[in-house]
């Protein structure tokens, strides 16, 4: 069966892609593997948001999303982050493909908590035969934007859209590509994570902000599956490795 790889790349590193990245992805392009990226933009919407006098407000790392906010959301991702990212990938001969066309959603959702989160989703379902077609030949490019069964489109934190997608795709691995080079504990990156250490260093704020979505979501695809787990900055460096609890 053909392995699949589901890729995070957050907003701040999508400016910061390695030559070592680009590289990886020929080689597993290569190697006949399926290769789906889901791209962030945390950074880049909070700056027009700004920009454009609407609040920027998060809770536990995911971002309280008005109807005006969502606008920006969808025009920044799919304006701006995107394009940009499909620019570099072409720039190094892969052949990327957006999954994010009008009129065939390939990530359904619902919502999170509307009363809370706003126009926030949570994914539910995907297009499995439209992504395995893409999939089959290019490189999947995916904002985090789910549709809802009733049409209207859904704002998804970048790695619970990952982990879920990852997850539905029964993916072999799933990177959550960030801006450090993993779990950050006392000054050094953590290789290895299990759920209870991570639960502990929730409670004590060592684990803060975009970090908390990001583990959250990586052990949802790894209970559910996902053989994989990394938050790494390289993906040639395994960074912090999810694992699973050991039975004592
Ligand atoms: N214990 C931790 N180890 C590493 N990073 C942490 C930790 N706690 C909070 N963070 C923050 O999480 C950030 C990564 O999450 P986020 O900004 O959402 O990234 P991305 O845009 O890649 O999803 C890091 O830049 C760091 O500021
Ligand atoms: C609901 C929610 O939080 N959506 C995220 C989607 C983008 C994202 O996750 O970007 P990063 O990976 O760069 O943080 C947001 O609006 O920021």
């Amino acid at each position: 069966m053909t392995q699949t790889i589901v890729i995070k790349i957050g907003g701040n590193a999508t400016n910061h892609l390695s030559e070592t990245f680009y590289q990886q992805l020929a080689d597993w392009h290569q190697a006949g593997k399926q290769i789906l990226i889901v791209h962030g933009g945390g950074p880049q919407i909070s700056e027009w948001s700004t920009k454009l006098h609407l609040p920027v407000s998060k809770i536990n790392g995911i971002r309280v999303t008005g109807p005006e906010t969502l606008k920006v959301t969808q025009a920044v991702l799919l304006g701006l982050v995107q394009p940009l990212l499909c620019q570099h990938l072409a720039d190094h001969h892969l052949p990327a493909m957006s999954l994010n066309a009008a009129g065939v959603p390939a990530i359904q959702g619902d919502y999170l908590d509307q009363a809370v989160y706003g126009e926030v989703g949570q994914v539910t379902g995907v297009n499995r035969n439209y992504i395995n077609q893409v999939l089959n030949r290019q490189i999947g490019v995916c904002a985090p934007l789910a549709v809802a069964e009733n049409g209207k489109l859904l704002n998804v934190n970048g790695d619970v859209a990952a982990a879920g997608i990852a997850r539905l795709l029964g993916a072999e691995k799933l990177v959550l590509l960030t801006d450090v080079p993993g779990v950050i504990v006392a000054d050094h990156v953590v290789g290895q994570l299990t759920q209870t250490t991570a639960k502990r260093l929730f409670k004590a704020k060592v684990i803060k902000a975009g970090m908390q979505p990001k583990i959250t979501a990586a052990f949802d695809a790894l209970k559910n599956g996902v053989k994989e787990v990394a938050i790494t900055n390289e993906l040639k460096c395994s960074g912090t490795s999810l694992t699973k609890q050991v039975a004592i």
